[in-house]
């Protein structure tokens, strides 16, 4: 029953960001790097996960743009493998995979410590829970990391239930940036 709702939802919130005007997006999208960025600044967070984003995710590419700029932060992204992802420096090239998620190249070098994981999502549950595409791939990636980073999760208009609707191993988020 409460798999059936989950996905439901799921559903309704995707329909909602898809129906958003552009211009809408746009503006809103502007405050929401601009609110990412400080809490950047103000955090000190110096190894950063981001994520290469969709059309209907809040589009982080200028926060990653600006980001690389400064010496001393890293910026980290999915790099999807079997039920999971791991994750790589950001750099270019990138090429479009899976689900039409862009991915720089395979890297081998162990990634640092992330201090902040800035997350795109579907959805949240009233515990504040993560509802994503429904594949479990961030679920899995923090449960097999051996420590928790800072977890903001990001959309560009909050869908946001009311109910519980998540299951005890989805991510919760620390922090919300939304407009
Ligand atoms: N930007 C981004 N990167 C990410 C994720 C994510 O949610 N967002 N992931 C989080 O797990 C992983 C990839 N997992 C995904 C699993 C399913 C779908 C998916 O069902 N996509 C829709 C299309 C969505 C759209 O184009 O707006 C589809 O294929 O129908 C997407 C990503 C790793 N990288
Ligand atoms: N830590 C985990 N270990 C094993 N399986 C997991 C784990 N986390 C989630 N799953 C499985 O992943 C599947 C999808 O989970 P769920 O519906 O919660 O995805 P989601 O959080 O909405 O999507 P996503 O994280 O991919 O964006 C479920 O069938 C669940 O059993």
């Amino acid at each position: 029953m409460k798999n059936y709702h989950k996905s439901d939802f799921r559903k309704s919130c995707i329909k909602r960001l898809e129906f958003t005007s552009l211009f809408l997006k746009y503006y809103k999208n502007k405050i929401i790097v601009r609110e990412l960025k400080k809490f950047i600044q103000r955090s000190g967070s110096k190894n950063i996960l981001l994520y290469i984003p969709l059309g209907i995710e809040v589009d982080v590419k200028p926060l990653i743009v600006s980001l690389r700029k400064s010496r001393n932060k890293s910026v980290y992204v999915p790099y999807m493998q079997g039920d999971s992802f791991k994750i790589v420096k950001y750099r270019l090239p990138l090429h479009k995979k899976k689900f039409g998620i862009k991915e720089p190249n395979n890297s081998f070098v162990n990634p640092a410590k992330v201090d902040l994981a800035i997350i795109p999502v579907v959805g949240v549950d009233a515990l504040n829970k993560r509802i994503g595409y429904g594949k479990g791939m961030y679920d899995r990636f923090f449960d097999r990391l051996n420590y928790k980073p800072t977890m903001i999760f990001t959309q560009l208009i909050l869908c946001k239930s009311e109910h519980v609707l998540s299951d005890c191993y989805d991510i919760q988020a620390d922090y919300i940036i939304t407009n």
